[in-house]
């Protein structure tokens, strides 16, 4: 399951490309391996796209590049969305959100929420605001630092979805949303893209109920594409007693990744990510381990 990937001169068909994408967060050179190895891939304008992979496998990393969180100049390198250059002329029209959002300590002040929205221009989004309300069962009332994590997630998704956004980078956002609110949502981002021509990409580690939701589906491992984005359902996948298409197909790929890293490991090649010394924090105190692998 491969993808043709577009020359240079062709990417302007796509919402979304990437060409000899190589990316490391290590960028003082020192022996570590790269997060993203030689990504290609291009979606066109009004794709759902799903992100699966195993634990740092790179998706996050990916969606923060796409977002404009994370620099990079290296010639051969090309990452356009709406044509435009991320690096250079960061597009208008882009929503990423993820995780680390909730960890803000603004965000968990003592604000209101119809303050919180209003601060960030909820009034010119009434109508959508409004129905995202309705759909996360948020209330304006609600005081930021006195709310559940859900709850604050809940806020951030309303406050993310409210503005008509051409392109939504979704970072395992939904994880603490309970299944109804979640599944509305994922109607309502749908049916959003469907409309408007939106274009999405999410990563995620649930895989329940989302079989109707993309158009695309890749498999990332190790900084890699084992399946760059392809037309989704894929014909070939067969589902496995009551679980849909997609829980099938991500439970598979996670067991040959799995299978994948343990055949490195016996090969005593180091485990991506590790570092040869790890810290712990407990309390005040920071433990450090001398070479947590060995
Ligand atoms: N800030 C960072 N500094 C150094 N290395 C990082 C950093 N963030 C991620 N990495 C490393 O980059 C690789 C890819 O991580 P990334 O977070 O992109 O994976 P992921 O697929 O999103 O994982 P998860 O499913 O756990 O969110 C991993 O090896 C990880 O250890």
């Amino acid at each position: 399951m491969t993808q043709d990937i577009p020359q240079a001169e062709e990417s302007s068909k796509y919402e979304i490309s990437v060409q000899n994408l190589t990316y490391s967060h290590n960028q003082s050179g020192a022996n570590v391996e790269p997060a993203l190895i030689d990504i290609n891939f291009a979606l066109p304008k009004g794709t759902r796209t799903i992100l699966v992979g195993a634990n740092g496998a790179g998706k996050s990393t990916l969606l923060q590049i796409l977002a404009g969180k994370r620099l990079l100049t290296k010639s051969g390198t090309d990452v356009r969305i709406k044509e435009r250059d991320v690096f250079r002329q960061y597009p208008s029209g882009v929503t990423f959100l993820g995780t680390e959002w909730a960890m803000n300590p603004v965000v968990r002040g003592d604000i209101v929420v119809s303050d919180f929205l209003n601060s960030i221009g909820g009034y010119r989004h009434k109508e959508r605001r409004d129905k995202l309300l309705d759909i996360l069962d948020v209330d304006l009332d609600w005081h930021m630092h006195a709310i559940s994590d859900g709850e604050r997630r809940r806020v951030q998704l309303v406050m993310g979805l409210m503005g008509e956004w051409d392109v939504l980078l979704l970072d395992e956002v939904t994880v603490d949303l309970d299944v109804l609110v979640r599944d509305d949502l994922l109607r309502f981002l749908k049916k959003d893209s469907e409309e408007r021509g939106a274009t999405i990409v999410y990563a995620t580690h649930i895989f329940d109920g989302l079989d109707g939701f993309p158009t695309h589906v890749a498999h990332m491992r190790l900084g890699t594409f084992v399946t760059a984005p392809t037309p989704w359902p894929f014909p070939d996948v067969i589902t496995n007693g009551t679980a849909t298409r997609l829980y099938s197909a991500a439970l598979q790929w996670l067991r040959e990744d799995r299978d994948h890293r343990r055949g490195l490991e016996v090969q005593g090649r180091k485990k991506r990510g590790a570092k040869s010394q790890e810290k712990l924090s407990i309390g005040n105190m920071i433990i450090v381990i001398e070479d947590p692998l060995t």
